[in-house]
This record gives C-alpha cells, sequence and structure tokens, in this order.
C-alpha cells in the first residue's frame, strides 16, 4: 500500500528520478523519465546508466555518481554552469522526431538503506524557462554554500587533527615524494616539517623500498604494497645521523576522482615499546642472578641443536651438574653468600667452555651444560674433567674460603635420546649415579641407570596405591633397660605389604618416597599410627612406653612437620616426653638453620630428640653440646665387633661415657648376642634394642612378646 503510493507520487513528480543500486544499476525510473528519455521503464531496470546514455561516459554526472556511490559524497550539477546533463528531451520522444533538448539542474545524492547499503538517488529538474531556472539556481547556490560549510569544517578539524596528533603522518604522491608532514612526524625524524617535505619516502622508512614506486606500478600496486591499516608493521625510520628509530607503521590512501591518488603512512615511535620487550625478552630467557640462560632458552637451544644435529649426523653431550654442600653454604653463610657462590660457579663453568657451548642455570644449584658437535666420548671427559677441578678450587665468600664439590651427569645425542627433555633427563639420573658413588665425580647415563629409573617409577606410582589402598603397616621392635631388663619402648618401623612382592622392607622404598614428596604424606601416616598405638597401650597398660618414629630429612623440610607432632600430641592424650623423634647423626651434621628451628619446637612441644645411627656420621660430642638432643642412639656396626674387638668395644664405652657427661640417654642398638649386652651391662649403658631382645613385629606379635615375658614376670633379664 505504502509502496504503491510512493510509487504514484514518484511518477506525479514534475522532474526525473533514478535510482542506483550499490554496484550502480539501475532500480527505479519514473514516468517523466520515460517521457523524456523516451527509454522505457522495462528497458532501464537493472541496467548502468552509462550503458543508457553513453554520452555521460566520464562525464561529471558519472563521477557524481561513483563520488555518491563510494565516498558518501553529494553532487549538484546544471547543463547551464557545468555543461553536465544527459540527453533528454522537453516533449514526449516518439520515434526520430526529437523536441528541443532540456536545459537540466542535476542532483545526486547519496542515501543509506536500512541495512547499510548505499544508493545514489539522481533528482533531474527541467530548468529550460527562465523561472524553474532561477529556482533550481537558487537551490544549487543554497545547496552549495552548504556543502562548502561543511567542507570548511572538516578542513579545519582535519587541519587540527594533523597537527596534534601523537602520530607521525607523512603524506606522499605516487612517485613517493613527501607533501605533507605534520610535527609529530618531524619530532620522530628529529627534523623540522618543511625539511621532510620533497623528500623520497623510501629515505625516512627503511622498509618502504624505491621499487614501489616508478611509472610501471599503478597506485592499485603501490597501496598494496603498503602496510593496510589492520596490519601495522614494524619499520625502521631512518635519521639524518645515520641512527635509526623502531616506528610501527600504517598506511593508506586518499583517492581523487579528477586527480591521482595520494598516499600517507601513519608511523608511531615504537622505541620504549621495543626496550620493554627486550627487557621481557631478557628476563624471560636469562637467569635473573647469574645472567646465563634459563631452562626455558636452554630447553629451545637444545632442541634447536638436536635437529641440526640430526641432519648432520652429529654427536652433542649434555651435562647435569648439581652442585654438593650448596645448601650447608647457604645456611651457614646466608643467602647473600649463597648467591655469591652461585655467581662465581657460573663463570667458572663458562670459562670451562667454548663460545659455541651453552651454560644454562636449571634451578637453585643445578646447572646443565651444552657441548654442540662431540664426535668424541673424550672431549666430555675433558670438560667434566675440567669442571670438576675448577669447582674444587675454594671459592672466596664474604671474605671467607669455602669449598664445595659438584656431581655431573652426562647424557649424549643420539645414543641415549632424541629429544632435549629425554637428554636432559638421562643426564639427570647419570649426575644422581655420580652423587651415589661419592659426589664431586662424573657419570655417563647407562641403560642400567634407566632400568633402575624405570624400576624407580614403577615404585612411586606403587606406593601412591599403597597409600591409597592402605598397604603400609607398622612393625615394632622392643627397647629394653638394660639393667632391669624391662620394656620401656618401641620403636616403630614401616613394612610394605606389596600384593605381589610380599612383604617389603623400608630400605627398598623410603629413598624413594623421599625423592618423589612422597615421604611426607607417608611419614604423616607413621606418625598418626605410632601415637594411637602408644595411646592405646598407655590407656590398656596403664604405664606409658616410650615410642621411637624414625623421621626422614625431607620431613624437616615440610613445615607442617611441627604442626602435626603438636597435633597428635593434643588429640590422642599421651605424654609427649614418651614420645622419640629419630634423626640421623648424617642428616643431623649436614643440617641447615631450618632443621634446627624444627628440632628446637618440637622440643618445646615437650617430645624429645634421638640422634640414630651414631658414630657413622664423624661428629664430635662436643658439637652435640650445641644440639637440641636427649638421647644418642649407637649404630650397630660398633656392637657387631665390641664383644671381640677392644677398639670397638672402647668406642662404645667412650660414646657411653661421654654422653653420660653431657647428659644424654644411650641406646644400643643391634644386640644380637648375649655377649653385647653384658659389655652395654658393665660399660653402663641405658638401654638396648636388638634381634637378641626381640625382632621388629606387628602390633599382635608384640602383645604376645610383651604378655609372654613381661606379664609373667619373667623380663629380659
Ligand atoms: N641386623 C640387625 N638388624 C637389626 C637388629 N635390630 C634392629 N635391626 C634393624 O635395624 C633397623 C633399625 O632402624 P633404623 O636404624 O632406624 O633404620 C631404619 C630407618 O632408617 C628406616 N625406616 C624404618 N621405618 C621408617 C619410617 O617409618 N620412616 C622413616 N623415615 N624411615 C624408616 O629404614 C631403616 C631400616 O629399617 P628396618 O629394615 O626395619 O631395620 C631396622 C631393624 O629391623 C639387629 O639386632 N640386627
Amino acid at each position: 500500500m505504502v509502496n504503491s503510493l510512493y510509487c504514484q507520487i514518484i511518477n506525479l513528480i514534475d522532474a526525473g528520478i533514478v535510482v542506483l543500486a550499490p554496484g550502480g544499476r539501475v532500480v527505479l525510473w519514473n514516468q517523466w523519465m520515460e517521457r523524456c528519455s523516451g527509454i522505457a521503464e522495462a528497458s532501464a531496470m537493472d541496467q548502468v546508466l552509462e550503458d543508457l546514455f553513453p554520452e555521460i561516459r566520464n562525464s561529471r554526472i558519472s563521477r557524481g555518481i561513483h563520488k555518491a556511490l563510494q565516498m558518501n559524497s553529494p553532487s549538484v550539477l546544471s547543463s547551464r554552469l557545468l555543461d553536465a546533463s544527459f540527453p533528454l528531451h522537453r516533449r514526449l520522444i516518439t520515434g526520430l522526431r526529437k523536441s528541443e533538448r532540456m536545459v537540466q539542474s542535476i542532483l545526486i545524492k547519496p542515501f543509506e538503506s536500512d541495512d547499510d547499503a548505499r544508493f545514489c538517488v539522481i533528482s533531474i529538474f527541467d530548468i529550460s524557462s527562465s523561472d524553474m531556472r532561477e529556482r533550481a539556481l537558487r537551490t544549487q547556490s543554497n545547496m552549495l554554500s552548504q556543502l562548502v560549510q561543511d567542507l570548511q569544517q572538516k578542513d579545519h578539524e582535519l587541519v587540527s587533527l594533523f597537527a596534534n596528533t601523537q602520530n607521525g603522518i607523512l603524506i606522499f604522491d605516487r612517485s613517493g615524494l613527501v607533501l605533507k608532514a605534520n610535527p609529530a612526524a618531524a619530532r620522530i625524524f628529529r627534523q623540522l616539517p618543511h625539511k621532510l617535505l620533497q623528500r623520497p619516502i623510501w629515505s625516512l622508512v627503511r622498509e618502504i623500498g624505491r621499487d614501489y614506486f616508478g611509472a610501471e606500478h599503478s597506485d592499485d600496486d603501490i597501496e598494496r604494497l603498503l602496510p593496510t591499516t589492520d596490519d601495522e608493521r614494524e619499520m625502521t625510520g631512518l635519521l639524518e645521523d645515520d641512527n635509526t628509530v623502531p616506528l610501527s607503521v600504517t598506511a593508506n590512501s586518499i583517492p581523487f576522482a579528477d586527480r591521482p591518488r595520494r598516499f600517507f603512512v601513519f608511523v608511531r615511535d615504537i622505541t620504549e615499546k621495543k626496550r620493554a620487550e627486550a627487557q621481557l625478552y631478557h628476563i624471560a630467557r636469562f637467569d635473573g642472578l647469574t645472567g646465563l640462560c634459563n631452562r626455558y632458552s636452554f630447553l629451545e637451544i637444545l632442541g634447536r641443536e638436536i635437529r641440526t644435529h640430526s641432519r648432520q649426523h652429529w654427536n652433542l653431550s649434555v651435562f647435569f651438574i648439581d652442585l654438593d654442600r650448596f645448601k650447608s653454604v647457604n645456611d651457614k653463610l646466608g643467602h647473600e653468600a649463597g648467591d655469591q657462590l652461585l655467581n662465581q660457579v657460573a663463570q667458572r663453568l663458562t670459562a670451562c667452555c667454548r663460545d659455541s657451548d651453552t651454560v644454562a642455570r636449571w634451578s637453585g644449584d643445578e646447572f646443565v651444560l651444552l657441548l654442540p658437535q662431540q664426535n668424541h666420548q673424550r672431549s666430555a671427559i675433558t670438560v667434566a674433567e675440567k669442571i670438576l677441578a675448577t669447582i674444587s678450587r675454594p671459592f672466596m665468600l664474604m671474605g671467607q674460603e669455602v669449598y664445595i664439590n659438584c656431581s655431573i651427569g652426562i647424557a649424549q645425542f643420539p645414543d641415549d635420546g632424541g629429544d632435549a627433555e629425554r637428554l636432559i633427563f638421562c643426564a639427570d639420573q647419570a649426575m644422581y649415579q655420580a652423587k651415589e658413588d661419592g659426589k664431586g665425580l662424573f657419570r655417563f647415563f647407562t641403560a642400567e641407570m634407566n632400568e633402575r629409573t624405570l624400576q624407580r617409577l614403577k615404585i612411586e606410582s606403587e606406593l601412591r596405591t599403597a597409600l591409597r589402598e592402605n598397604q603400609f603397616e607398622l612393625f615394632y621392635q622392643p627397647q629394653v633397660d638394660v639393667t632391669t631388663g624391662h620394656m620401656v619402648g618401641v620403636e616403630a618401623l614401616i613394612r610394605w605389604n606389596h600384593p605381589e612382592r610380599g612383604l617389603v622392607f623400608p630400605d627398598a622404598f623410603i629413598s624413594i618416597a623421599e625423592e618423589c614428596g612422597l615421604i611426607a604424606p607417608i611419614g604423616a601416616w607413621v606418625m598418626t599410627q605410632a601415637f594411637e598405638t602408644a595411646s592405646r597401650w598407655y590407656k590398656r597398660e596403664g604405664n606409658p612406653l616410650t615410642m621411637s618414629i624414625n623421621i626422614s630429612p625431607r620431613q624437616f623440610i615440610d613445615e607442617s612437620l611441627v604442626f602435626t607432632v603438636s597435633k597428635l600430641i593434643n588429640s590422642v592424650g599421651f605424654p609427649a616426653d614418651r614420645i622419640v623423634l629419630e634423626i640421623t647423626e648424617g642428616h643431623l651434621m649436614g643440617s641447615g638453620h631450618d632443621t634446627l628451628a624444627a628440632l628446637r619446637s618440637l622440643k618445646l612441644l615437650g617430645v624429645r630428640i634421638a640422634i640414630d645411627d651414631f658414630g657413622t656420621g664423624y661428629s664430635s660430642l662436643a658439637y652435640l653440646r650445641h644440639l637440641p638432643v636427649d638421647i644418642i642412639k649407637i649404630d650397630r656396626q660398633f656392637l657387631n665387633g665390641a664383644a671381640t674387638n677392644p677398639i670397638d668395644a672402647n668406642i662404645v664405652s667412650a660414646i657411653i661415657d661421654l654422653s653420660h657427661a653431657l647428659n644424654l640417654e644411650v641406646l644400643a642398638e643391634g644386640i644380637e648376642h648375649l655377649s653385647q649386652m653384658e659389655l652395654l651391662r658393665l660399660k653402663g649403658c641405658d638401654q638396648a634394642q636388638g634381634y637378641l631382645i626381640g625382632k621388629p613385629m606387628a602390633l599382635p606379635d608384640l602383645l604376645c612378646w610383651y604378655q609372654t615375658f613381661f606379664k609373667n614376670d619373667i623380663g629380659m633379664k
């Protein structure tokens, strides 16, 4: 309805109305047009105007249409003033008889539909008669002055934008010569704006080449080569003093209907951005303390080298280097000394290598090294020996001479592995072997290590299952008073009821649990069980027995140890001084502030501390004075020989005397023969434990054993 009303109106108007679709084809052609052009609506529809009126080709009219459709800009044309007109006639065109040609005023206006498609509406007025002419001229003059005003306004806005924007703008023509440059561009190129004019753009921006320009290139070619607005590119600004400035560049062009195209680039100085990027790059790739590559860049370099080496059939070696005794330097001399040590180690390692080698800090006190193009194992050995020698030389830290060592594991490509992770893994395994073999050594990775590693990984996964499925059990070994023979306590010793292997002893899995971090949950399980047993025993028998629990070095690092012990003491209702936590002598000697602090906190809770395996760690008894320790457990090896070997007997005797002098209790481990028991009684040892008295037993067996020997008052006298 509305549509047909519009059509009627359009057909009634005393003017020609033509509407062109976005592609320029006719979509509306009113009756006025039919009458004055002699072209029926049906023939005009969907045609290009220039095909209907070939004489308007390349005329102001077709440029006006182009401007309206492409640039959304209107035009007013007059056949009298601008010599622009359609071949239209004042009366109906019939056959060959054409009437007088019409003087026209033409309005070409863009029009956007709701769906953003741009149409072009052409209105043609007959101004052949004078009053019509006057009216049309007035309309035209009004529109023109409006257009001029709009243009002036736009021009003003553009000029101030051009002058004040922080982005540099360079406008140049199709020969590449700069025609305009704004103040920001002048600042970026460190020039006065007028000095940039008439300079070829390639003398200012390196990447916009001279070869972009020239007669053989069309405007479209040039535009294609320049970075578009969506494709900001980093380029190099060339300065007068031969310096350069990093730029971010986008470009565009200004098409003109009647003139060659102009091009312009927006340039942004990205010096700060580049600096920040470089800093981030450095932080991401290099170790902040030593300045060496970090593990990420090492893996990247190693990966790259492996690719080259596999193409060239070369070998390469990867070293995994771990410092021995670094922790104790850190603990005893402080973190600053630790940092100095790492720095000096980094320097010494670098000095042992060639420029083509890569040294990196892997983590903490671990370093890795990549030696490319190693076709003989010998060269890896030479470097390893050099490293061991240089690290064993004294380091000066805070005015003190400090001695450390390192252990080195070596893996080789392609024999040991084909990718970076695998090679590092193998080198790490070999390093562990070097440590186990005595530290200060190097070891090459071998297939046996691989086998052992796989075995360890299997045990690790089985241990997780064991924890989940409650496969652990505590055995208890009795401890007796040497003088009375009465049982005074037990030592809790863990066992693993393995579904396939049967009863597994702790030596087969504790160290693996320590390595993979499972010792914390296993240790917590042991403590809970041991505390509960002690508490139940206390409630049943009325007298508390001493419960000794082995604590692994790793558990001391775990901050939750003290908290766990205090929670258990409070929850089970058992005298804290009947709990003995055992720490091996070797661990106590190498321990740092953390362990000592944990020991002191444990003592504050009231529990007692025993040094296990005493005599194997070469500690002086005098040193023990400063430690929060209550009990010394003499290692089995001294008791083994004590009955027959006077030296061992003397050592046992000396340990007992000195311990008593220091107010420490003494317990002898590994008593297998009566003669050993006799010796202990003679020397005044306080307590004893061993197969002679009782083997480690499951709780029901312990209860039987206790009933047999003590409830019937047989005792172990
Ligand atoms: N030949 C001989 N051996 C005797 C004699 N009397 C006791 N033993 C054995 O000597 C070990 C004493 O424990 P340890 O020195 O603390 O040495 C323990 C301890 O360091 C560790 N361990 C045991 N249970 C735990 C635990 O729950 N946690 C932690 N972290 N370590 C544990 O495993 C080690 C070995 O434990 P087990 O195999 O139970 O071995 C026990 C015990 O069975 C004897 O007269 N002759």
